[in-house]
């Protein structure tokens, strides 16, 4: 098989840096057309229920993701670095992670907490996707598995958005509801502090380079067809597959 970027000259760190900004303003969620209805105030309470109960599946298995990762990781440094992450979505037992302050908005929404954990309602589009994140991170190098978490490059920007955007439009949010979101705009930023300096540092070749690329590209691609799954169910032609949740409202 050709290695894609076999050849061709290596790029600077900084050349590196600016073909993986790039690849988020061509492809990164905020552009997806679920996400324009939901920060703009055009969806129903339950689609927007739709939309959390989906996106749990994708909070709760982030630290199965790092969990799979860390084990990889071959210095005393560099899981010390990675283990923040799973404290940050797992908790440490005094204070909430991530995915509990997820099933906080779940249950400000009026979503039985039973019913969310146990998955049954979650689209099989959604479990696809998010499962293909952590094979990738099993089955890619430890340099892809990294490159793939980049996307947080882009998140403070969408989560900026969502939460003016939702807190502005609907009645039946607040900003406890959304809480979820504020602690990600200072631990995002420090978890791309370290992977993409990593990230700019190992990637040598522009054959790793082009892996590096591929897997935020692939990073986009799952978090994309997450909202074409919702998009489908719940919007246009607006079908549920067997078994899915069904909004009352
Ligand atoms: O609200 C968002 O749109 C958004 C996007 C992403 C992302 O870009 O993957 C993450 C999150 N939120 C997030 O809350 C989060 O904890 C997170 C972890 C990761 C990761 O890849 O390790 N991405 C994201």
């Amino acid at each position: 098989m050709a290695v894609e970027g076999a050849g061709l000259q290596a790029l600077s760190p900084d050349e590196l840096e600016a073909r993986l900004r790039a690849i988020g303003e061509e492809r990164y969620h905020i552009l997806h057309p679920f996400h324009r209805l939901l920060h703009d105030g055009r969806l129903s309470k339950g689609q927007v229920q739709a939309w959390a109960l989906n996106r749990y599946y994708y909070q709760a298995s982030i630290p199965r993701k790092d969990a799979t990762l860390l084990a990889r990781l071959p210095t005393t440094a560099l899981r010390r670095e990675w283990r923040r992450r799973l404290e940050d979505h797992d908790g440490d037992g005094s204070r909430p992670g991530g995915v509990e302050r997820w099933l906080a908005l779940t249950d400000g929404l009026g979503l039985d907490r039973d019913y969310v954990t146990s998955l049954a309602g979650i689209l099989p589009g959604t479990v696809f996707a998010v499962d293909a994140y952590v094979h990738f991170v099993r089955d890619r190098t430890v340099l892809e598995a990294i490159a793939s978490s980049l996307t947080e490059m882009f998140s403070p920007g969408i989560i900026s958005e969502r939460v003016s955007g939702m807190l502005r439009h609907y009645d039946f949010v607040s900003e406890t509801t959304l809480a979820y979101f504020t602690p990600r705009l200072t631990q995002a930023p420090r978890d791309v502090e370290f992977a993409l300096g990593y990230v700019k540092e190992h990637a040598r070749t522009r054959a790793e380079q082009e892996a590096v690329l591929a897997a935020l590209r692939f990073k986009c691609d799952l978090l994309w067809a997450q909202l074409d799954a919702l998009h489908h169910a719940y919007v246009s032609p607006g079908l549920p597959p067997p078994g899915a949740f069904r909004p009352s409202a």
